[in-house]
């Protein structure tokens, strides 16, 4: 099977991720994997616009925001996904695919700004989209930024790419007992407060009747898996 199951999706990539094995930071290696599998994915056809998260370079200055002005180290957190977004967009092209990077918040010489008719365009014109800075609003978070576009977009899915493979009963980093869901619905992943992806995300799917997919981005090939409409993650769904 070689035709994919969607023509155009959301794709969530963990900041954390791109850390790798350091502490903090931009590991070359692990963007360079995340890469190859967009790459893999574009090559089957999907349209795919992308947010990716920040926590590999807010995890890095945290102590320093400890006792700071909320919406302030919100604000550091979305540059951060700023920082995410360019070196992505540049990995992809060394690639050899054509990015553009959108931000949610105004910094006109560095980015150009995000215009949702301008993104549906660059999206229809094969090109993959990144959408930076967030929401633009203290208080939320990449997962929420993912939901949102991906509503904005017409994506036919939200794909949660993350350091664990699935939903789970429990969070598994903490507890080797949980078990990974196939599927759950959203009313099941809200009120069991399954904290894979915020309330406020799993929320807005829902009403937008927008599902989720939610599979490691650490396992190689599984993006391809899910777009191919292989059993790969765990379907969150109305
Ligand atoms: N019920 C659960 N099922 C799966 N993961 C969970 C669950 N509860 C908490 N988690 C944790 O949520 C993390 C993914 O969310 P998040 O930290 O927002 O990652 P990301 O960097 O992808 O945004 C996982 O690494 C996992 O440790
Ligand atoms: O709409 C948004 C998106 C992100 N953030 C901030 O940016 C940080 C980085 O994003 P996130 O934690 O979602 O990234 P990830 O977990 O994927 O690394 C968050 O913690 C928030 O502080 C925010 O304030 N508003």
């Amino acid at each position: 099977m070689t035709t994919p199951v969607y023509k155009r999706v959301l794709l969530k990539l963990s900041g954390e991720a791109l850390m790798g094995e350091d502490q903090f930071g931009i590991n070359r290696a692990s963007i360079e994997h995340m890469v190859e599998d967009v790459v893999d994915a574009a090559k089957l056809g999907v349209e795919m616009a992308i947010v990716i998260g920040g926590g590999n370079i807010f995890r890095g200055v945290a102590p320093g925001a400890k006792g700071m002005d909320r919406a302030t180290a919100d604000y550091m957190g979305m540059l951060a996904t700023v920082i995410n977004s360019l070196a992505l967009a540049d990995a992809m092209e060394q690639a050899g695919l054509t990015a553009r990077v959108m931000s949610a918040i105004g910094i006109d010489q560095v980015v150009e700004s995000y215009v949702r008719p301008k993104a549906l365009q660059y999206l229809e014109e094969g090109k993959v989209v990144v959408f930076a800075a967030g929401t633009g609003n203290p208080f939320f978070t990449t997962d929420t930024a993912a939901a949102l576009r991906g509503a904005e977009m017409g994506a036919e899915i939200v794909l949660k790419a993350t350091k664990v493979d699935g939903v789970y009963s429990a969070d598994p980093m903490k507890d080797a007992s949980a078990s990974r869901y196939s599927h759950i619905t959203f009313d099941e992943a809200i009120e069991k407060h399954l904290e894979v992806m915020d309330a406020a995300a799993f929320a807005l799917c829902r009403d937008q009747k927008l599902p989720i997919k939610i599979f490691s981005i650490l396992k190689h090939g599984a993006l391809k898996r899910v777009l191919l409409g292989e059993d790969e993650g765990t379907l969150v769904h109305l």
